[in-house]
């Protein structure tokens, strides 16, 4: 029996003000006052951290805050750049690594990556390792051999009981904002090979306790049936999750 519980996320990548977050998560808040179907989490821009902190400590809801990035060292010379302790001061439960935005724009390695994975397990934050192939890969038949790599790089030296505290993410770059959502269909049998690759790299255990959700081009009329795959565990949300009534409504009506 999948025992699993669903986790909805909202990434809001380079948007929202101090103020457009405080007012989202206002609405937020009272839309899901009596709603523990599902975790959800709210990844807002680092500016917004502390303002949502204090929201969410004023209420009893089980929202949590996500960041979008780390770096992996716990304080020292590295302009610009935010440690694992510094997003535990906000009580960051979950923290976003290997955005492929962050994969294409910023150059990052999965063995980068895998450092952060290590820096934010290390601080007691929940990974969420965002994996996927881009259009080329698809087409050329490659996503099986892309996924594998990322997985085994990105998850190196993490312990097996380390790995109950990540979450992966699927994202199919080709999915990304484009308004063309993977079908429920591929993006099962994504998951599917996941968890098989999961459970070769550790254990069948650890791979059936394992949450991967999907992320790319979600919106209220796709969410529903792929939450409904065996294996899909959860949403990454972009685009969708800018606006609160609609994230507000993927959620009550995806996972109640
Ligand atoms: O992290 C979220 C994903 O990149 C999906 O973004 P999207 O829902 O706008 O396609």
């Amino acid at each position: 029996m999948n025992v699993r519980k669903k986790i909805i996320a909202g990434n809001w990548k380079m948007n929202k003000t101090v103020s457009e977050a405080k007012a989202f998560v206002h609405v937020l808040l009272k839309e899901l006052e009596e709603y523990s179907a599902a975790d959800v989490v709210i990844c807002p821009p680092f500016t917004a951290l502390q303002a949502i902190c204090d929201l969410l400590s004023q209420s009893s809801s089980h929202v949590r805050l996500g960041a979008q990035n780390l770096f992996p060292a716990s304080h020292g010379p590295y302009t610009g750049e935010i440690s694992p302790w510094m997003l535990r001061e906000f009580f960051c439960h979950y923290v976003i690594v290997g955005h492929s935005e962050r994969r294409i724009h910023l150059g990052e390695t999965d063995l980068f990556i895998n450092k952060k994975v290590k820096a934010a397990l290390s601080a007691s934050l929940h990974p969420i390792l965002c994996i996927g192939e881009n259009l080329e890969e698809r087409q050329q038949g490659l996503w099986k051999e892309k996924i594998s790599q990322q997985l085994q790089i990105g998850l190196k030296e993490v312990e097996e009981k380390q790995l109950a505290d990540c979450v992966i993410a699927y994202e199919p770059i080709w999915a990304i904002g484009t308004g063309k959502n993977a079908t429920p269909e591929q993006a099962q049998e994504v998951h599917l090979f996941i968890r098989e690759e999961i459970s070769r790299l550790f254990s069948l255990q650890s791979a059936q306790k394992l949450r991967i959700q999907y992320g790319g081009s979600v919106s209220p009329e796709n969410a529903q049936e792929l939450l409904l795959c065996p294996d899909i565990d959860g949403l990454l949300i972009g685009g969708a999750s800018l606006d609160v009534r609609t994230f507000c409504s993927i959620i009550l009506n995806s996972t109640a």
